[in-house]
C-alpha cells in the first residue's frame, strides 16, 4: 500500500476537487461523513457521552462535520473548539454553519487549560484538533488538554492523524494524542511506524474518502507499507521439473564457541526459506553440534582448532553467502572477514558482528559487493551510520548510507524498514514476542536462503522480512508473546508462505 507524503495528501485533495469539478466543503463532508458511519456502524446508537474537540483547521471541520452527523442521529454529543489560533479555515466555517439549528449545545470555545471539560472513562473521545496541517508543536495548554486526555482512560478515536503528531518531523515526545484506534484518510502515515510515534499507535485502520483515482494509481510514493498483497506478488512458485540445484546452494557464515546456535538457527532457517543446498561454515567445534541438530545442512569447518574462526577459505561456489550470526570480533577473525572480503564476488547478506566489523573497519565496507544486504538491529545501524536526533533522521542517513555504499540496508524494529535507491519498504508483521535473542539470526537465514533461490537482493530482503515477521504472527496464535522462541519462527516459515494464498475469512479483514 502506498503511503503518501503530506504534500501527496494536499495534492490528491487538489485534484480530486479539479477532477469532480466540487468545491472544497464537498470533500470535507465526504470525509467526515464516511467517519460518522465508521462510528455509527460499531456504537450502533448505544447511549454514550461523546466528546469532540475540533481545532480551527480542516481537520477541525471534519470534527464538526462528525458531530452534526451524529447529532441528526440522536447521539450525546458535545462539541469543543480548541481556540489554539483566529486563523479558522474556510471550510472549518462552513462547517460551522451547518451546525446552525441542528443542536442547542452550540461548541464551547476553549482557550486556556481552566476552560477544560471533565472526561470521564466511558465517555468516546473523537480527537480532531490537528491534521496533517501541524507543523510546530502545539501551545502548551494544548499540550496538557492531551495529557487530559491521555490520563482519562476514556476511548479515543483521533481522526486522520493523532493530534499533536507531526507527519513529516518529530516533534519532543509525550506532546501527542495517545488514540485507542486512528481512522487515517486514504494513506497511513509513515510516523505511524517509526518508533518514536509508532509505540503510541496500536491500532489504525484507512478510510476510503474517494480521493482521485487517477492520482492515487499514479503518484510515486517513497514509502510503502508491504502486507500480504504485496509479499504475494513477490512470491516465486516452485517449478515441477527442478531439482535441488535449481534453488541455489547457500553458504552460512556463522557460530564461535557459545553462539554456535546462532549458526544452527540461521542455517535452519535459510532451509526452511527453500536454499536447495545449504552449507555452513564454522569451527571445528562447531561440526558436531550443526551435523547433529540439522542432518540436512553440510558443513565445511576452518583448519584450526579455536574458539573461533581464523580463516575463511572454502572449496565451493556458492550463490549467495550469510555472514556473521555470532561470529564474534576477535582480531583473528577480522582479519578473516577482511581477505575473504577482498577476493569475494559473491551476493552477501551481512548481519550481527559480520556488521560490527564493518563498523570497526569502514574501509571493509568499501569491499562489499553491490547490492549486498545488510540487516542491523538499531544498534548495529547506529555504529554504521552514527547517531540520529530523531527517526525520520534516521531514515534520512540510511538512505544516505545505502546510496554511498551501494547495499540494501534493512533496518530492524518492530515496523523494519527496508531502505534502498531511495525508497522506504516498511514491513507490517511481527510482534513483541519476536524480540527474543536468535530472531535476527533467523531473518539473515530467510534472505540468504531466498536469494540462493534466484529472488533479487531487494526482493529477499523484502520478502523475507515480511515472513519473518508472518512466521512470528502465526507462532504466537499457538503460544505467549513470551514464550515465542527463535526456533519456533523457524518451523512457521512453512505457514507464512501457505497463508500468502490463503483467503480471509468472510467478514474479516
Ligand atoms: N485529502 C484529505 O486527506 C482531506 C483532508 N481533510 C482534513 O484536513 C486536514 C488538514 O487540514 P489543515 O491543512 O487545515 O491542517 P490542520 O491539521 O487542521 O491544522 C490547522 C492549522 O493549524 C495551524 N497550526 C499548525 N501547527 C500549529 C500549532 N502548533 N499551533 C497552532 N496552530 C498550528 C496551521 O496553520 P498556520 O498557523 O501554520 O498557518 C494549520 O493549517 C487533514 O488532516 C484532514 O483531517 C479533509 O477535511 C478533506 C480531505
Ligand atoms: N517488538 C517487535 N515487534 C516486531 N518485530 C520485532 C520486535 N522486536 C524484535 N523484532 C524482530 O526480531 C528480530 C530481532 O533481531 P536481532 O535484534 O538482530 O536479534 P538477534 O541478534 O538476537 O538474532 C528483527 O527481525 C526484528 O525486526
Ligand atoms: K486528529
Amino acid at each position: 500500500m502506498k503511503i503518501l507524503s503530506k504534500d501527496q495528501v494536499y495534492e490528491a485533495d487538489k485534484a480530486t476537487i479539479e477532477a469532480e469539478a466540487i468545491p472544497s466543503i464537498n470533500l470535507m463532508e465526504r470525509a467526515g461523513g464516511y467517519a460518522f458511519e465508521y462510528l455509527h456502524q460499531r456504537l450502533q446508537g448505544q447511549p454514550v457521552n461523546i466528546k469532540i474537540f475540533c481545532g480551527i483547521g480542516n481537520n477541525g471541520g471534519d470534527g464538526l462535520v462528525i458531530a452534526r452527523n451524529l447529532i441528526e442521529h440522536n447521539y450525546s454529543v458535545t462539541t469543543y473548539v480548541v481556540n489554539y489560533s483566529d486563523k479558522r479555515s474556510k471550510d472549518f466555517l462552513q462547517a460551522l454553519e451547518a451546525l446552525k439549528g441542528k443542536t442547542k449545545n452550540w461548541p464551547q470555545v476553549l482557550k486556556s487549560a481552566d476552560d477544560f471539560p471533565e472526561i470521564a472513562r466511558e465517555d468516546l473521545i473523537v480527537d480532531c484538533v490537528f491534521g496533517i496541517g501541524l507543523n510546530r508543536p502545539a501551545d502548551d495548554w494544548v499540550q496538557e488538554l492531551f495529557q487530559k486526555i491521555n490520563t482519562s482512560g476514556a476511548y479515543v478515536l483521533s481522526v486522520d492523524v493523532p493530534s499533536g503528531m507531526a507527519v513529516d518531523r518529530q516533534f519532543p515526545e509525550d506532546t501527542m494524542v495517545h488514540p485507542t484506534v486512528v481512522l487515517s484518510f486514504q494513506t497511513p502515515k509513515l510516523a505511524f511506524f517509526l518508533p518514536q510515534s509508532g509505540k503510541y499507535i496500536n491500532n489504525w485502520d484507512v478510510l476510503d474518502i474517494g480521493l482521485d483515482r487517477n492520482y492515487l494509481n499514479s503518484v510515486k510514493t517513497k514509502a510503502q507499507l508491504i502486507d500480504k498483497t504485496e509479499a504475494r506478488q513477490m512470491y516465486r512458485p516452485r517449478q515441477k521439473f527442478s531439482h535441488k540445484g535449481t534453488y541455489g546452494h547457500a553458504l552460512i557464515v556463522a557460530g564461535s564457541y557459545g553462539k554456535m546456535g546462532a549458526a544452527v538457527l540461521s542455517s535452519k532457517a535459510c532451509l526452511h526459506a527453500g536454499a536447495g543446498l545449504t552449507t555452513a561454515y564454522t569451527t571445528r567445534q562447531g561440526l558436531p553440534i550443526l551435523q547433529t541438530a540439522l542432518p540436512e545442512v553440510m558443513v565445511v569447518t576452518d583448519r584450526h582448532d579455536g574458539t573461533y574462526l581464523e580463516e575463511l577459505k572454502f572449496d565451493l561456489e556458492p550463490d549467495v553467502i550469510g555472514i556473521g550470526p555470532g561470529l564474534g570480533t576477535e582480531k583473528a577473525t577480522q582479519e578473516a572477514f577482511k581477505a575473504f572480503l577482498k577476493s569475494n564476488k559473491t551476493p552477501l547478506v551481512v548481519d550481527a558482528d559480520g556488521l560490527n566489523m564493518l563498523a570497526k573497519d569502514r574501509d571493509l565496507l568499501k569491499l562489499l559487493p553491490k547490492y549486498s544486504v545488510l540487516t542491523p538491529h538499531p544498534k548495529e545501524l547506529e555504529r554504521l551510520i552514527g547517531e540520529w536526533n530523531d527517526d525520520f533522521e534516521k531514515l534520512e542517513k540510511a538512505e544516505a548510507f545505502s546510496a554511498e555504499y551501494n547495499c540494501v540496508l534493512v533496518c530492524k524494529d518492530a515496523h523494519t524498514i527496508v531502505v534502498f535507491e531511495g525508497n522506504y519498504y516498511v514491513n507490517n508483521t511481527g510482534n513483541p514476542g519476536m524480540a527474543t535473542g536468535g530472531s535476527g539470526d533467523v531473518l539473515t537465514g530467510v534472505i540468504t536462503g531466498l536469494i540462493a533461490q534466484g529472488y533479487d537482493p531487494l526482493t529477499a530482503a523484502i520478502f523475507g522480512t515480511y515472513l519473518h515477521g508472518k512466521a512470528g504472527d502465526l507462532a504466537v496464535n499457538h503460544t505467549a508473546y513470551e514464550a515465542l522462541t527463535a526456533g519456533t519462527i523457524v518451523e512457521f516459515l512453512g505457514a507464512a508462505v501457505l497463508d500468502l494464498f490463503e483467503q480471509p475469512e468472510q467478514g474479516k479483514k
